[in-house]
């Protein structure tokens, strides 16, 4: 875990002395759009971008799924890092194996950071959408990339799929913000506060979303309107881990995902969607967390719990007639 700084890598774990204990996370910097506009940097084309995930991350995950939603697998390729985070950030695996860097043979991926810009300061995070013409990073925001998957290769695929569509956005817009406040990055704020106070805060907050979520889920069948979209999207990469490591390692134990009716109905739902089961590495995932963060976890020991099916039935199909957009 650590930072880069005046082209130098520095070994630091999150910095909570200014925030009161709070965890704060960085914004990312390279935001860059692909569009075929006729001035576009980036254009839409086969083989030219990759994407750096680890399969841990539940913000590289999200555009793991839609790289699988939009059919772009053979247009946009993808590497994985190591499961482990420690002393020198995100770390790529020896030459020929699965986890190595295969565009530059790296061992790290804050080199991809340095490539691209040299003067890079800050964290260096995944996902990251390279490309291979130009030598740089596109952008590093899952919440952009998805986006850019979305619609920016649809003249290629075919793949019309609209998870972000025109008359839904503003709705989607402000659950995506309450959602990530409350639950995605919220059970980052509870497991890394380093105050009591912080932590609580962060804990009530996120119990009491998870509960307006089960009454939500109780009469619709996906956060906004009828159909799935990527807030959904976002939602579940954060519930499908969240027994695994959110409810024992972050300390977010107050219920299970499992013990919430619809909320578990649905994520089964969204698990058993064409191709995002292969999307969902558990052993990546429990790994990463446990045996990452050392001030949180000293004796890095792995939990071998628990037990989750999510191939199991869903009782979600019954929702179809009386789904209401709100
Ligand atoms: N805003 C970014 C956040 C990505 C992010 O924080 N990724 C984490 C892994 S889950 C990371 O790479 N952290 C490394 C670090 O903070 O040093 C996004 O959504 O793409």
């Amino acid at each position: 875990m650590g930072l880069l700084v005046n082209g130098k890598w520095q070994d630091k774990w999150y910095d909570t002395k200014n925030s009161k204990g709070s965890f704060e996370r960085q914004e990312s910097r390279f935001r860059h759009q692909i569009s075929d506009a006729q001035d576009a940097l980036y254009q839409p084309e086969a083989g030219r971008y990759h994407l750096y995930v680890s399969l841990a991350c539940p913000w590289a995950h999200r555009t793991l799924i839609f790289r699988e939603l939009k059919g772009l697998q053979d247009i946009i390729s993808v590497s994985v890092v190591e499961a482990e985070m420690l002393e020198n950030g995100w770390e790529f695996g020896e030459q020929g194996s699965k986890t190595a860097d295969p565009l530059h043979g790296f061992d790290y991926l804050y080199q991809v950071y340095l490539k691209a810009a040299p003067d890079y300061e800050g964290r260096v995070t995944v996902p990251v959408l390279w490309d291979k013409k130009t030598q740089t990073i596109v952008n590093n925001e899952s919440s952009e990339i998805i986006r850019i998957f979305n619609t920016a290769f649809n003249s290629l695929t075919g793949n019309q799929n609209n998870y972000y569509p025109d008359t839904l956005q503003s709705r989607i817009d402000e659950i995506n913000d309450e959602i990530y406040d409350a639950i995605n990055n919220g059970v980052y704020r509870a497991g890394f506060a380093t105050t009591q106070a912080a932590y609580e805060e962060a804990f009530f907050q996120l119990f009491e979303k998870l509960d307006w979520l089960e009454e939500h889920l109780a009469n619709n069948r996906y956060l906004v309107g009828e159909r799935l979209t990527e807030a959904d999207w976002r939602l579940f990469t954060t519930l499908i881990r969240f027994d695994a490591v959110y409810h024992g390692h972050f300390k977010c134990n107050r219920n299970k995902v499992s013990e919430f009716h619809h909320i578990s109905n649905y994520v089964r739902e969204l698990y058993q969607v064409a191709n995002v089961a292969s999307t969902v590495d558990f052993d990546h995932i429990k790994v990463h967390y446990y045996a990452s963060h050392r001030t949180i976890n000293p004796t890095l020991v792995v939990p071998v719990g628990p037990v989750l099916d999510f191939d199991a039935p869903h009782d979600r199909a019954q929702l179809n007639a009386q789904s209401s957009s709100e």
